[in-house]
């Protein structure tokens, strides 16, 4: 069992004028693949750093299976590291880059070779062990590289964007072999990304950083679904949020309010984190493109008339804008349902995927 904490920790530079890393508490659970998420300069790395014994915070704890570990070196903890640039030496074969590890800790000779071949199985590389980094693909050195964290069987494994260097195509296809690997190991593993889709496929748990502290931790469907902040609505690919206020808790179970808009007269059912809003709270309803649609003739919940602006064709559908309450939002249609600008149409707000976050 690997169960990674973080306790009380803080990492400042500049006096404290930028604050890298403030995490009150985290728990990363045995065998999770648990996703490190945010912008630039959030404090992923600083916190995956810390993690691993490469960065000393300022204050706090680290501590694996309840021991702390927060004074130990990073090669006395045990884990194993992916990094961005994948850092291959560029005058070893793949073999000896996926052995450098065991050499290293004087692992007899037989025993570097049934390891190296087990890793370069599973990541299905076997063909490529006497090649140099120069001579293989950017894929291919991304394997090495996870074979040679692998290799030494560590206690959990830290990725830091291994997939970045890679091209859409390609890192999609390894997103999935990598979980694929986490899995059959059962290895906790801690990954940062500032990629959204990527942690939402990927991760058991998401943790979304902004300026060095984590603004929400949860399932990607909890981030996505729910976001507890603006800012997670806003990271998370929500295009709009409207101000309104929070008239009437509708339904607790299905944590359902009725949302009037503070602009047009229009009230909007939603749902929302009743931990955090409550009748009358200030609210952001937060619309995304699946929340819209065009209303069915017998709908009345949540259906209101609008005028179409403008409208884009985007090759398998229509995206038109529209103005809700002063802010525009889009709305999709097939590509065989046309609509011209300037008409009526009345839509309709999917009270399941419409969020009120606390403003
Ligand atoms: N060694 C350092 N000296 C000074 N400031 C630093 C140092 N390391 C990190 N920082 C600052 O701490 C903050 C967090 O940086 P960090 O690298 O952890 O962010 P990140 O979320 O991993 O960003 P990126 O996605 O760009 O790698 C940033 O403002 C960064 O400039």
């Amino acid at each position: 069992m690997v169960r990674i904490e973080l306790k009380d920790i803080y990492k400042g530079y500049y006096g404290g004028k930028v604050v890298a890393a403030e995490i009150e508490y985290l728990e990363i659970k045995d065998k999770e693949f648990f996703g490190l998420l945010g912008p630039s300069g959030s404090g992923k790395t600083t916190t995956l750093r810390i993690i691993a014994g490469l960065t000393q915070p300022d204050r706090g704890m680290v501590l694996i299976d309840g021991e702390d570990i927060t004074q130990l070196p990073p090669e006395k903890r045990g884990l194993g590291m992916v990094f961005q640039s994948w850092a291959l030496f560029p005058h070893l074969t793949a073999f000896e880059n996926i052995a450098f590890g065991l050499r290293l800790r004087k692992i007899p000779e037989d025993e570097i070779k049934r390891r190296v071949q087990w890793a370069a199985e599973l990541l299905q590389i076997q063909d490529l062990l006497n090649r140099y980094p120069y001579q293989m693909s950017g894929g291919q050195q991304q394997r090495v590289a996870v074979a040679r964290a692998i290799v030494v069987q560590p206690r959990a494994l830290l990725f830091d964007e291994p997939l970045s260097n890679l091209d859409a195509k390609l890192r999609e296809q390894v997103r999935f072999e990598l979980r694929k690997l986490q899995r059959e190991l059962g290895i906790t593993s801690v990954y940062v990304t500032h990629d959204q889709a990527e942690a939402l496929v990927m991760c058991d748990r998401i943790a979304v950083m902004n300026k060095g502290r984590i603004e929400q931790i949860g399932s990607p469907e909890e981030i996505y679904g729910s976001p507890a902040t603006r800012f997670v609505a806003e990271f998370m690919g929500i295009t709009t949020l409207i101000p309104g206020n929070v008239l009437e808790i509708v339904n607790r179970d299905k944590s359902l309010v009725r949302v009037a808009l503070e602009e047009g007269n229009i009230e909007l059912l939603a749902r929302t984190n009743l931990e955090k809003v409550t009748k009358d709270s200030k609210v952001f309803l937060a619309v995304r493109p699946e929340a819209v649609r065009l209303a069915h003739p017998t709908e009345t919940s949540n259906v209101i008339d609008v005028k179409i602006q403008t409208g884009s064709y985007l090759g398998d559908h229509y995206e038109y804008i529209i103005s809700l309450s002063g802010y525009l939002i889009r709305l999709r249609t097939p590509v065989n349902v046309r609509l011209d600008s300037g008409s009526s149409v009345k839509i309709k707000l999917e009270e399941e995927t419409l969020f009120a976050v606390p403003r």
